[in-house]
């Protein structure tokens, strides 16, 4: 598959649709979001199912997309050139509950972040978003954020934690942002009052990709809630998941472009549709060639986070400058990141892929000392990375890049596949003894996910399932709380979630 559906097919399809009832979301779902009020505008085909009953108020639910790992050719990507990235089995997990009727606010309860911000619905700039000459649609592709609206948004930015330190404001602004850009594109003043609890158990700022991961849970719950998602149900065609997928990952981009600034869209795109791909964007006004990989090989990855945080928008700018000072040099390093991607794109892709374990490991393994020395040239690098493939390589385990944006955040190893237990044993205690922090994860895993209604079966005798609620949500403990209690793909296959495939 490539992955390119324009404008007017999406609209075309979303259309035929909804006319033969067969687009329409899966029963549970819809039943659950006929008391929801939309935007009027009668250029979406809802209008047929505005006309249903109302039922009196939308039951909890939930919506969760992984993180990612970049396992070649991270910063090339933003300039047009190759990526290749794979899914990972950390994800965040956002929870929607309405509110009743007269309750006219939006509240965001993010606690990963310790922001907890509340909104009147009837206060924000919907005219602005709402003005023709502006308004977007949810088939729209929309590539750049427009100023206009970016101002109008500003002073109910400027009102989220206006006391707390420099730092944690970037961070709640940015999450606030990425937010209320979609809420306002995406709703309508009619909308109802909701809290929005979001928790993670990726970690923030890190490379894996955690900003992509809570757009695509914010896009995904808003067209939920506007009803223009079909499913997710088993039977669905595979055409129409892909254009579901499609409509979540073009909002996510958005999203993103606001807690990032120029985002290629790898993330967000391996967030949504999860497995691995490769993934090119050369032109920013068209959307991503994005190649799946089926054969993708189930990497023996260490993943192992610097504790040492930076924020992915910093990286890519000083990527930006060095382009500004030394653009030939720049360029030709940046073509050297897309030919190492390409390679190891064609080694996946030959036939006799696999068959000598200790071959592709060697060759996937230069390519990935490679691409990080290349990274190092661009200056995207930090001494805890550089301590970490040092460990590395001093005991011969494998081979080290940094993934992601770099400056700080997660590294890869790809081991050998001869190395000894003994010595892993001792490079994990190395990595205790200096602050460093291993994850164990899956790569290659499901993409967007709904809970619908908010109730899984979690081994409790609970009839009927376990009903997840804002405060059992919050009370979780840590990552291994919120996993036990909602977890994806990490234990057993949850009876509940459902996924686009
Ligand atoms: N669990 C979370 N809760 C709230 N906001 C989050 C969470 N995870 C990420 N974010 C938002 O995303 C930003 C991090 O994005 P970024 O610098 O791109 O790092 P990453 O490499 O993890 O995506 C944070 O500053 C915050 O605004
Ligand atoms: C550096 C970059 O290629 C990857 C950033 O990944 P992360 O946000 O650090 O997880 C930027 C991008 O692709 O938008």
């Amino acid at each position: 598959m490539k992955a390119t559906v324009g404008n007017e097919e999406i609209q075309e399809k979303l259309f035929s649709m909804s006319s033969n009832g067969k687009g329409a979301a899966n029963g549970s779902i819809e039943e659950g979001l006929n008391g929801l009020q939309f935007d009027g505008k009668d250029k979406s085909p809802r209008s047929n199912m505005d006309k249903k009953p109302s039922s009196p108020m939308m039951p909890a639910f939930m919506t969760s997309a992984p993180g990612k790992v970049i396992v070649y050719g991270e910063h090339a990507v933003v300039y047009g050139k190759a990526a290749m990235a794979a899914a990972i089995s950390l994800r965040s997990y956002l929870l929607v509950t309405a509110l009743s009727k007269s309750q006219r606010t939006i509240t965001l309860r993010f606690p990963d972040i310790s922001l907890d911000h509340t909104w009147e619905i009837d206060a924000l700039p919907w005219s602005i978003f709402s003005d023709p000459a502006k308004k977007k649609y949810y088939y729209d592709l929309v590539t750049t954020l427009d100023p206009d609206l970016v101002a109008a948004m500003q002073p109910h930015i400027s009102d989220v934690t206006p006391h707390a330190a420099p730092e944690t404001r970037k961070i709640h602004q940015a999450a606030a942002s990425s937010f209320l850009y979609l809420f306002l594109s995406l709703g309508s003043q009619k909308f109802p009052g909701c809290i929005y609890t979001l928790r993670s158990t990726l970690p923030i700022g890190a490379g894996l990709g955690s900003s992509a991961s809570i757009c695509v849970c914010t896009s995904a719950a808003l067209l939920l809630q506007i009803r223009i998602l079909a499913g997710p149900h088993p039977d669905q065609p595979r055409d129409e998941a892909e254009l579901q997928i499609e409509r979540i990952n073009r909002w996510a981009f958005v999203g993103e472009m606001c807690i990032h600034g120029n985002p290629s869209g790898v993330d967000n795109t391996v967030s949504t549709g999860g497995k691995a791909v490769i993934f090119k964007r050369e032109d920013y006004k068209r959307p991503p060639v994005v190649t799946p990989l089926r054969n993708f090989p189930e990497l023996p990855l260490l993943l192992v986070n610097t504790r040492q945080s930076r924020s992915t928008a910093g990286e890519v700018a000083k990527v930006g400058s060095l382009m500004k000072a030394q653009p030939e040099i720049t360029d030709s390093i940046l073509d050297s990141i897309d030919k190492v991607t390409e390679s190891a794109h064609r080694v996946l892709s030959d036939r006799s892929f696999g068959k000598n374990s200790h071959n592709s490991a060697e060759t996937f393994g230069e390519l990935i000392k490679i691409n990080h020395g290349l990274l190092v040239s661009l200056g995207v690098s930090h001494p805890r990375l550089e301590r970490i493939r040092e460990l590395v390589d001093s005991t011969g385990a494998g081979w080290t890049k940094l993934t992601g944006a770099g400056g700080g955040g997660c590294a890869i190893t790809l081991l050998k596949p001869d190395v000894e237990s003994e010595v892993l044993k001792d490079l994990e205690e190395r990595f205790v003894a200096e602050d460093f922090e291993r994850y164990k994860v899956t790569l290659g895993g499901d993409g967007v996910g709904v809970l619908w209604p908010a109730v899984l079966r979690n081994g409790s005798e609970e009839e009927g399932g376990e009903e997840i609620d804002q405060e059992k949500f919050l009370n979780a403990d840590g990552r291994d709380g919120v996993e036990r209690l909602v977890g994806v793909g990490v234990h057993e296959k949850r009876e509940g979630w459902k996924f686009w495939r």
